[in-house]
């Protein structure tokens, strides 16, 4: 059996797995700001989403379900038993429903800008149509604008640039699929089962998916910790690099490995 997911590996072959997962339309570089710091101590994976970067596309329908099944069959692959998982918005979606359909697979979690139910549907469908017929330039500044803060934006052109580039690189078909996803959806009523420590991360400035989704989540995720970090919109993993590396590092840390 061979992993349909591309995937990144940095870190002692020997340390605890640290498991990343992106926002929809990135590819597993988007942790590049934290790769270095977490690699000290874990044996860091990072993969693209079926339908992004290196990973394959297979035909839709795609669901969180199916994203989910498809981390599973890797860990296996890989004769991993268990991981630490962070994830931020469609990552953070696949790590929620991994903690909740199998929590022998997941020590610890981490949910960075993301959201339990991104609804209203109707937009998600709209966003998939728009890219199958227009591809993902024609939607590209819209969703850029809302990963960084203008002020980010300004004073960094070509890092801005560099994610731009990543997302319209994504495959239309892939991401289409992966917006139906999240547009179908809902994973409060699984919530209550989650048991392992949660830390639960938001960008005060996220037009993306509001602080409010990231509160929802941590009312409904027994012992949940909450923390809004102030100057960061979706992407808030590049925007506060130094701060989401610390949190994600004391968080995993304290499993003691
Ligand atoms: O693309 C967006 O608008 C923001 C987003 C929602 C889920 C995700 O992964 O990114």
């Amino acid at each position: 059996m061979t992993s349909r997911l591309h995937l990144r590996v940095d870190g002692p072959p020997t340390a605890p797995v640290l498991l990343l997962g992106g926002s929809l339309g990135t590819t597993g570089a988007m942790w590049e700001p934290q790769v270095a710091a977490l690699a000290e101590g874990f044996r860091v994976i990072r993969y693209d989403h079926l339908g992004h970067g290196r990973s394959a596309t297979p035909a839709g329908p795609y669901t969180v379900d199916l994203l989910g099944r498809e981390v599973l069959r890797t860990l296996d692959h890989l004769g991993v038993p268990w991981v630490h998982y962070a994830g931020l918005s469609l990552g953070g979606m696949v790590g929620m429903w991994l903690a909740v359909h199998a929590p022998d697979r997941v020590r610890r979690l981490a949910l960075l800008c993301t959201s339990a139910r991104l609804g209203p549907p109707e937009p998600w469908r709209q966003r998939a149509a728009t890219v199958r017929a227009a591809g993902l330039p024609a939607i590209a500044d819209a969703v850029v604008a809302r990963w960084f803060t203008p002020t980010f934006a300004a004073a960094h052109p070509e890092l801005v640039a560099g994610y731009r580039a990543m997302l319209t690189a994504t495959s239309p078909a892939g991401y289409a699929a992966c917006c139906e996803a999240i547009a179908a959806l809902d994973l409060r009523p699984d919530l209550g089962r989650i048991g392992v420590p949660t830390l639960v991360v938001a960008g005060a400035d996220d037009p993306a998916i509001p602080v409010g989704h990231a509160r929802e989540i941590v009312d409904l995720v027994p012992g949940a910790r909450l923390v809004v970090l102030d100057a960061a919109a979706h992407l808030a993993n590049v925007e506060r690099p130094g701060p989401v590396g610390r949190l994600l590092r004391e968080h995993f840390e304290q499993a003691g490995g």
